[in-house]
């Protein structure tokens, strides 16, 4: 059986470590008592040493904060590197970076989110197709292997938009209790309709703006609330929202890059 060893089985390390541990020989790591302990009681062997995990295993899942990284690597020994597959899932962290720093491995850079968790992720990775590691990841959702000039851009969209979206999803939900609709009623009935929206576009494979127009009844209910959409700039938010987080994604490589330099 492959061997992965998971480095930093935080909130992504741990949901890809739950969805392979069945395919692969699994072993993760952490810092506190507290993390080793869940990844324990998941029946997933865990250490604190980070060298024994990296030996042990074909191929090495990175999943600490990209702040991490530079503390991380003072923890292996460098030789242990060489041979091994390893997949880094840090934002911002470019792959010639990760290719002069683990010397001998082969590289790759993945991008997941967080519906990780519930088998939904939408994972990019870069920069060639490997079966294994597309294995890895198929068990946590899809995946599309692009170019890594693409990786950055995915972060904001795909790696942070469920945190985008959650936001308003609160805001309709806001919305929905200034009408005078019950809370609970509302998150459920507001998730089914984002769910509804979602296999419409799907399936019909309509442009976005076609479907705002089937709904948009002239003098309607609909057209009032697109105005103040339109008066308060949301779209033109939802823009910047995604520029921004894209911008950080390529500090953070550039900080990286030059903090291990
Ligand atoms: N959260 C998300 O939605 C996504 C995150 N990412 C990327 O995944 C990475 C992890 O993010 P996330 O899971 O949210 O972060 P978490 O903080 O949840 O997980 C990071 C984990 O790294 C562990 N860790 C830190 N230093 C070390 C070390 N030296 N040795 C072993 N373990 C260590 C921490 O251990 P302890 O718990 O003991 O402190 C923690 O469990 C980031 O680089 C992020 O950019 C990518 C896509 C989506
Ligand atoms: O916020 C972050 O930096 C990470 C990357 C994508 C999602 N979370």
């Amino acid at each position: 059986m492959v061997s992965i060893s998971i480095l930093g089985a935080g909130k992504i390390g741990t949901a890809i470590a739950k969805s392979i541990k069945d395919n692969f020989e699994v072993i993760a790591t952490a810092r506190s008592e507290a993390s080793l302990k869940r990844i324990q009681e998941l029946g997933i062997a865990s250490t604190r040493d980070n060298s024994y995990a990296v030996n042990k295993s074909d191929i090495v899942i990175i999943s600490v904060k990209p702040q991490h990284f530079r503390t991380l690597l003072t923890e292996i020994k460098p030789e242990l590197w060489i041979g091994k597959k390893v997949i880094s899932v840090m934002a911002g962290v470019k792959l010639l970076t990760l290719s002069r720093l683990l010397k001998g491995a082969t590289v790759f850079r993945a991008m997941p989110n967080i519906n990780a968790v519930v088998g939904k992720a939408t994972t990019a990775i870069s920069p060639q197709k490997d079966e294994t590691v597309e294995k890895i990841f198929l068990s946590i959702g899809n995946v599309y292997w692009v170019q890594e000039e693409l990786l950055d851009a995915w972060t904001a969209i795909i790696g942070s938009g469920p945190a985008f979206l959650a936001e308003i999803v609160d805001a309709f939900a806001l919305g929905a209790v200034a009408c005078g609709m019950p809370r609970e009623l509302a998150y459920d009935a507001i998730l089914d309709m984002v769910e509804g929206t979602v296999s419409l576009l799907k399936k019909c494979k309509t442009h976005p703006v076609f479907l705002r127009d089937q709904v948009t009844t002239p003098a309607g209910t609909t057209i009032r609330g697109l105005m103040v959409m339109e008066s308060e700039g949301v779209k033109s938010a939802i823009i910047k929202t995604v520029e921004s987080a894209y911008q950080r994604a390529v500090t953070i490589g550039k900080e990286i890059d030059s903090s291990v330099q």
